[in-house]
């Protein structure tokens, strides 16, 4: 069945060819049965008859069936065979010697077909009939088409709909049959039962997959709104404030206000980063509307929210852009890890969004990866971008940067500069001369010298912001990390000491994370009351 089958199927191209081994069989039958013969009775011949017809394959001398080539098939054909056959007789062993070494012949030609054929998908539309699991693109050797095709049915289908396409396939060209025309499809059977023919367009594919257009299942409607800036920065703060407001409480419950707890309460808003000065204002306005009597958490955090907001209201700045300069050099500085890069980057997207030509320079040139995120940060805010080598002199790329931004009339250049600890004096040398090249460019730049300040580090940051502001003269503060921290305080603590503009805050990774700080804001936010 096999042999049969192949020649009906693997002949691609070839003109159709009578069944050979079937049909021979058939015909010759009734006439090559050695023992109908009526000379089998002859000695002699019976003796040449059993020499003539060597059998189609033979069995060398270790055991082996081998093949028998075409060729050898006729030379294997005796003269008295060839009597015979003049005679019309033709022995059996003969007749499927030929037989077989044609099959023989054409599987051979079927393999070489087949190599220059897309086999995959039809052989996989085939062989799944056959109830095989086929993987596209698996079926490579003749050896496994044999196998599989000894599996498959002995109709193939036979009408152009029931051919598998490319699209069928699932392959992108457009939809042309795959298989050759039908009339060309081998082992088209005349007149034999009609094929179990798969429903048009949904041809049978190999388990695992499916056709017609993908099923999407709707996304659950998520029913949260857009949180305001101010409830994700309520809920970044959350920390802070519920550790805040929560001791404030267990402060103050049941208990009138004296020195006692007023020198508690001092304690306690030093302890949560606020830094003694706005302790100390929150305490004396509370001593002095509330002495002697019933207080409240809740009257505490209103009047700590009003204190906080009166240290921050003058801190609270827009970055102001002097854009009569081509461009304005933001510098951005600040102790590894605070978030340099994220901030510029979250700038850049502002104020490329806004309009401006904005440049971002890769002046961190102790870190590979510093370099890539910032040029990432470029091309995703349509900014330009410079950068050089790793371990390259960081002053010299400021120099280059700023020739090329004014080149390009950039209106804003962001220098974005290598994470250095305060107490390593070399790196903060460095940073030093980057400032001084940039002011050999232009006597104002770098226009605003930014430093960048992880809101988790706590009172390490007040002498951050101390020695950076003496190297680098840092003239604005951007607060990052402030989402999930419990020491969001420190910015008041800051503000208060170092009296610097604070121009944004950032709450998160990402470029929305980053917002214009509001003192009342920050201020509600972090004594956990309403807007
Ligand atoms: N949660 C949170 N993560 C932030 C924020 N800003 C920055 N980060 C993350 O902090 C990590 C450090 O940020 P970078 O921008 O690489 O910091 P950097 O100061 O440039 O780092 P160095 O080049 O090493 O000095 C990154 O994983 C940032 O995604 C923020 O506001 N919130």
């Amino acid at each position: 069945m096999a042999l049969s089958f192949i020649k009906k199927v693997f002949t691609f191209g070839k003109p159709a060819e009578e069944p050979v081994p079937a049909a021979v069989e058939k015909e010759l039958e009734p006439r090559s049965r050695v023992e109908d013969l009526p000379v089998a009775d002859d000695p002699v011949l019976a003796e040449e008859m059993d020499t003539a017809g060597g059998p189609a394959s033979d069995i060398d001398e270790g055991g082996v069936e081998t093949s028998v080539a075409e060729d050898d098939v006729e030379s294997a054909i005796l003269p008295a065979a060839d009597q015979l056959r003049d005679m019309g007789v033709v022995p059996l062993s003969l007749l499927e010697a030929e037989a077989a070494a044609e099959a023989e012949t054409e599987i051979q030609a079927v393999a070489e077909t087949l190599a220059e054929i897309p086999l995959s998908v039809p052989l996989g539309h085939l062989a799944h009939q056959a109830g095989d699991h086929v993987e596209t693109g698996a079926l490579e050797q003749p050896a496994d088409l044999e196998e599989i095709v000894e599996k498959l049915p002995e109709e193939i289908p036979t009408e152009p709909e029931d051919i598998p396409t490319q699209d069928d396939a699932g392959l992108d060209s457009p939809s042309q049959p795959i298989s050759p025309p039908v009339e060309e499809m081998p082992g088209r059977v005349e007149g034999g039962s009609p094929p179990a023919k798969p429903e048009i367009g949904s041809p049978i594919l190999p388990k695992g997959f499916a056709t017609g257009p993908k099923v999407v299942e709707p996304e659950p409607v998520m029913l949260q709104p857009k949180l305001s800036w101010f409830q994700r920065l309520r809920n970044g703060l959350a920390r802070t404030s519920s550790q805040l407001t929560g001791q404030i409480t267990a402060l103050f419950t049941k208990r009138k206000l004296d020195d006692e707890t007023l020198q508690d309460l001092e304690d306690l808003l030093i302890q949560a980063d606020l830094g003694v000065e706005t302790a100390l204002r929150v305490t004396d306005t509370l001593a002095s509307e509330r002495y002697g009597k019933d207080v409240t958490g809740e009257d505490v955090s209103r009047i700590m929210a009003s204190e906080i907001a009166k240290v921050l209201k003058p801190v609270a700045k827009p970055l102001q852009l002097d854009l009569s300069h081509k461009p304005h050099v933001i510098l951005v500085v600040g102790v590894n890890g605070t978030g340099k890069t994220t901030t510029i980057g979250k700038l850049a997207a502002k104020l490329s969004g806004a309009g401006l030509k904005v440049m971002l320079a890769a002046g961190d040139t102790f870190r590979a990866a510093a370099i890539e995120q910032l040029k990432i940060w470029a091309e995703r805010t349509n900014s330009e971008f410079i950068g050089t080598k790793l371990g390259a002199d960081a002053a010299g790329l400021a120099y280059d940067a700023f020739e090329q931004a004014k080149a390009k009339k950039c209106d804003v250049l962001i220098v974005d500069t290598a994470g250095r600890l305060q107490n390593k004096a070399e790196l903060m040398a460095e940073l030093e001369k980057i400032v001084r090249v940039l002011g050999k460019l232009d006597p104002d730049a770098p226009h605003t010298v930014l430093q960048t300040l992880d809101a988790t580090t706590g009172q390490n940051a007040l002498s951050q912001v101390e020695i950076f502001r003496n190297v680098a003269g840092v003239n604005g503060l951007i607060m990052t990390k402030l989402d999930g921290t419990a020491r969001g305080g420190i910015l008041v603590a800051i503000s208060a000491k170092h009296k610097l503009p604070v121009y944004f805050i950032g709450i998160g990774e990402g470029v929305d994370d980053l917002e214009p700080f509001e003192a009342e804001d920050f201020a509600h936010a972090i004594a956990g009351l309403p807007q």
